[in-house]
């Protein structure tokens, strides 16, 4: 069904919008264009108003009223969502089909973006049901989380739209606990505010600096307001420790690391053994030798450099552990950390871009890369490609930019053995996935 409303105008339309969207939102038709919902559930029939009607091709809209609801409707478990932040975005689905949406929604980005056709994914296992949970039960499961401070110095999740900030209204998110109290601190408005649980539960709060205005730049409105976002994220920021240590410690295996607590971490507690695990797996499954030399992309602290290192051999696999781990790192911070807990491992650390730092590296027979949201792109993609590795096992949080490097590494020869996808983010539209890929020479 997709009828305008109000009159016959078209700021707000009535649709059932039938499948699930990258970002979360429901996607309908009308009148033959796309219309992507947020706050809607694929199959129920909603009135939505539009919000974005600058693209001849889709508009977006917001989800106004539910005139028939899906069983799978719940009341958001998230103070904060339900108060307008954008953290908990799908709080409002069950958590068991907001799995079986995300697997779609993987399915779904593998077809169209990826050119993998139904078949390929059916062999690789990408089927409803396969984006695995990592024992929570959708709430409390955050260990790093980042607020934003607003005008009158309190902290709050960022809004869904525009820049406001909701306070007063807690996350359900984060470990039990790790938002208490944080009204009683003074806190410098504009700032933010990264709060870190670490491996004993114990409570980290840093203070980060408001950042400095930046100037759009550009006479295009829109993209000279992104690249100013994006520089003002980008700069260095003062950091101020409230509560805890400036690091936090974190656990995975026998191994512990000193995290920089406005650094990067897994947000989810289970995520960094559960991916590290999936990793040695992986490469053990593809028959393809551990030995030799390896690269972790991307590294951090250097958690899939030590994953790799500690793995048990597999004589059947050609065995051995790697002879050397090439880690690649912007953050000097991570590469600190890494160099503490690895310091008796043949590692070494290179401080850099991926992308300049890989053509300067020796030949590696495995390479693990675990790039930001913004996906590995084609000149890194390249780089691991020209390199010729037996295996590279790819890591991806953004599952748009995920299946857009596989496909590169596909025209560059390789093939994708096995993907495996977790709900490391409960409660949200994202999802991680990790791929196996093997040269495509090398046959089934
Ligand atoms: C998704 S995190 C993965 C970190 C690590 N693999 C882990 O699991 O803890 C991505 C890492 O890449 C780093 N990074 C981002 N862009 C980079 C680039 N162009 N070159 C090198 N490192 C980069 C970030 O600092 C961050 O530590």
């Amino acid at each position: 069904m997709s009828t305008p409303a109000s009159g016959g105008d078209h700021d707000e339309v009535v649709l059932r919008p039938d499948r699930p969207a990258n970002g979360g939102e429901a996607v309908g038709r009308v009148d033959g264009r796309v219309v992507f919902v947020r706050g809607a559930i694929p199959g129920e029939l909603v009135r939505a108003r539009i919000v974005d009607d600058r693209q001849s091709r889709f508009a977006r809209a917001d989800a106004v009223e539910i005139v028939e609801p899906s069983r799978h409707r719940v009341a958001s478990p998230c103070d904060a969502a339900r108060h307008g932040a954008g953290c908990c975005d799908l709080g409002f689905i069950d958590p068991a089909h907001a799995r079986e949406l995300k697997a779609e929604i993987l399915r779904d980005a593998l077809t169209r973006i990826g050119g993998f056709a139904g078949g390929e994914l059916d062999d690789l296992g990408v089927d409803p049901g396969v984006v695995t949970g990592l024992g929570d039960d959708g709430t409390h499961w955050r260990v790093r989380t980042r607020l934003g401070i607003d005008a009158d110095g309190r902290a709050g999740m960022h809004a869904a739209h525009g820049s406001g900030i909701v306070a007063g209204h807690q996350c359900v998110a984060p470990e039990t606990g790790m938002l208490d109290g944080l009204d009683d601190l003074a806190l410098t408005p504009g700032g933010d505010l990264v709060v870190m649980s670490d491996v004993d539960g114990r409570r980290h709060i840093t203070e980060l600096s408001p950042p400095k205005p930046v100037r759009a730049g550009s006479r295009r409105a829109a993209r000279g307001r992104a690249q100013a976002a994006r520089r003002r994220r980008e700069q260095p920021r003062a950091e101020r420790v409230l509560e805890g240590e400036a690091t936090a410690a974190h656990r995975v295996g026998e191994r512990t690391w000193q995290i920089p607590v406005a650094g990067f971490w897994q947000a989810h507690r289970a995520a960094p053994t559960e991916y590290a695990r999936a990793v040695v797996e992986m490469i053990a499954a593809s028959g393809s030798s551990p030995g030799g030399v390896a690269w972790d992309l991307y590294g951090g602290a250097g958690v899939f450099a030590a994953a790799l290192l500690d793995a048990t051999p597999d004589p059947g696999a050609g065995g051995g552990r790697p002879e050397v781990v090439h880690v690649v790192e912007s953050d000097t911070s991570a590469l600190a950390a890494a160099a503490d807990t690895l310091a008796d491992d043949p590692v070494e650390l290179h401080r850099g871009e991926v992308a300049a730092a890989a053509a300067r590296l020796p030949s590696p027979d495995v390479v693990v890369l675990d790039p930001p949201r913004t996906g590995a792109g084609a000149t890194v993609i390249d780089a691991v490609a020209d390199a010729d590795p037996g295996v590279i096992v790819h890591v991806g949080c953004d599952i748009g930019r995920f299946a857009r490097d596989l496909s590169m590494f596909v025209d560059r020869g390789y093939r994708v053995r096995e993907i495996r996808a977790f709900d490391a983010f409960p409660l949200t539209h994202h999802v991680e996935a990790i791929a196996c890929l093997v040269p495509a020479r090398r046959g089934m």
